[in-house]
């Protein structure tokens, strides 16, 4: 498990950490990791580091320092380097001076702007010192400009600037990376929202902060971490020990929500699987191991529950909800069963809130119930999560999953082919097997959320896929997530 720190935490740690090593060793430490990066990166695109070319995009804070101080580090391995300062009133003067001692040259970028757009445009690399931690808001009209002239690689200091660093969210220009040097550990503004991807291959330098940072407001699960959660069966295990899940979803004249939600609970764990539900006679030609039957009364007992896909929100779905609301076993409401959730809430007071529940909405779904997502997502699935004591997977294209507890989860996307039309009712027949299984719901929710992207991933292969390739491609995933999980023992 990877951890991600909220930017408080990072500043607090660092507090801690000022008083037994001096600001400028820890700044030093940062531009070194900036540099060994950068020159790696012009090594391998370039051939080499002496002679090659590197701007340097200086705003006026201590990220500029970190940039001033790589661009410093750079000219020991011949590098030609030009600091390009955005606001020469407030540059870090220590990393400026030791940047002009090494060889390095400086325009300002007002004063000069042509002479500061060619030593950007015609740049191996450029590094984006101009907006670290402290940043707020998208690029100013002077580093949009600047940036936009970028033709060679770019490296960010910390995180793209006009990235918020707690949410991801972009609210104009940014930088797109391809790398992303940090320090300590990952801070929400890598994984989450646009940033995820604008943050490019992100690269964590330890530069001492080490525990001071203390246990991570976010965690992101790996391939291996998920591998080595996945139930699997022992020679002791039939199918009612491995847990039988339940799938009630779909309707008559639109089984496929059926079909694919009970497939991928099918495919997720060997435990048994039952469908209820008027596309009783489709689930069983597609997946002869389900138990079928056409009504919920006579569906016989399971572990858990996934309810919601294709269910309609009229009377026969609510009444369905709220008899799998009342069984006492975990729950894994999706779709209609949201909307349902959201226009009647008299269906919260059947549930006994020791139960657990699983809600995964995509944004509008997440609207209905709890009011807008907003650019914190995070925060909004804790907020829904504590609110109804359950866990909230938030779909996108960086997935978020939030435990009543406060715990939170995202789970990358690998890219977006997986963003497709019955795509989320194979997430939520995964979630109900795991949760059948027994898995605690917060992690049965991101393990499933894993598999489903890799899945998604592997259908794909670079091409359009629908979530039939993605559910065929569910066994693989496994494989994978197990592989890595035996290949880290
Ligand atoms: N944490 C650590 O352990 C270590 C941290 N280190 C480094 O320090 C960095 C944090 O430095 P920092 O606090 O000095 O602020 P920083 O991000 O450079 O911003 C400076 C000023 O920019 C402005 N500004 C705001 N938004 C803007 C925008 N969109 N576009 C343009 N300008 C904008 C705003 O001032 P304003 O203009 O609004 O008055 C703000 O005060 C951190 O990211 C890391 O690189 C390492 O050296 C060592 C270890
Ligand atoms: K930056």
């Amino acid at each position: 498990m990877r951890g991600v720190w909220a930017v408080e935490r990072v500043r607090d740690a660092e507090r801690r950490v000022f008083e037994r090593t001096p600001e400028a060793a820890l700044m030093r430490r940062a531009a070194f990791a900036v540099a060994v990066r950068s020159a790696e990166l012009l090594a391998e695109q370039t051939g080499g580091t002496s002679g090659r070319r590197v701007a340097l995009l200086v705003g006026a804070g201590n990220n500029g320092g970190d940039a001033l101080w790589a661009g410093a580090f750079l000219r020991r391995r011949g590098v030609a380097v030009t600091a390009v300062l955005l606001a020469p009133d407030r540059v870090h003067a220590e990393g400026l001076a030791a940047l002009l001692r090494a060889g390095g040259r400086r325009v300002v970028a007002s004063g000069d702007s042509e002479a500061a757009r060619d030593a950007v445009a015609d740049a191996d690399l450029v590094i984006d010192g101009i907006v670290g931690l402290s940043g707020r808001g998208p690029l100013r009209p002077d580093a949009e400009a600047l940036v936009d002239a970028v033709t060679g690689l770019l490296v960010a200091v910390d995180l793209p600037s006009g990235v918020d660093p707690d949410t991801g969210a972009v609210a104009g220009p940014a930088v797109g990376a391809d790398v992303t040097v940090t320090f300590g550990g990952r801070k929400p503004g890598h994984v989450l929202a646009e940033g995820a991807v604008l943050s490019g291959a992100v690269t964590v330098a330890d530069i001492g902060l080490g525990e001071a940072l203390g246990e991570p407001d976010i965690v992101l699960l790996d391939p291996a971490d998920i591998g080595a959660l996945w139930p699997v069966p022992g020679p002791e295990d039939d199918k009612y020990t491995q847990g039988v899940a339940g799938v009630a979803a779909g309707s008559a004249t639109y089984p496929g929500a059926a079909v694919l939600a009970a497939g991928a609970a099918v495919l997720a764990t060997s435990g048994m699987v039952r469908y209820a539900g008027p596309a009783a006679d489709a689930v069983r030609t597609r997946w002869p191991e389900i138990v079928a039957t056409g009504s919920i009364a006579d569906a016989g007992r399971v572990q858990a529950w996934v309810v919601g896909p294709g269910l309609g929100t009229g009377a026969a779905g609510r009444d369905v909800l709220a008899h799998v609301l009342d069984q006492g076993v975990p729950v894994c409401a999706d779709a209609d069963a949201i909307n349902l959730l959201a226009s009647t809430p008299e269906l919260w007071d059947v549930r006994d809130p020791e139960t657990p529940l699983v809600l995964t909405p995509h944004d509008r779904e997440f609207a209905r119930l709890a009011g807008e997502v907003g650019t914190d997502r995070v925060a909004a699935a804790r907020r829904a999560a504590e609110r109804y004591n359950a866990v909230v997977l938030l779909k996108g294209h960086t997935t978020v999953v939030a435990a009543p507890d406060g715990r939170v989860l995202v789970n990358q996307a690998r890219g977006a082919w997986p963003a497709t039309a019955g795509s989320g009712d194979v997430l939520s027949g995964l979630i109900g097997a795991l949760l059948a299984a027994g898995m605690d719901p917060w992690l049965a929710a991101g393990c499933a959320a894993g598999v489903h992207e890799l899945a998604g991933d592997l259908a794909a292969d670079g091409a359009p896929i629908g979530a039939s390739a993605l559910l065929r491609a569910v066994p693989d995933a496994v494989r994978r997530v197990r592989a890595a999980a035996a290949a880290s023992a």
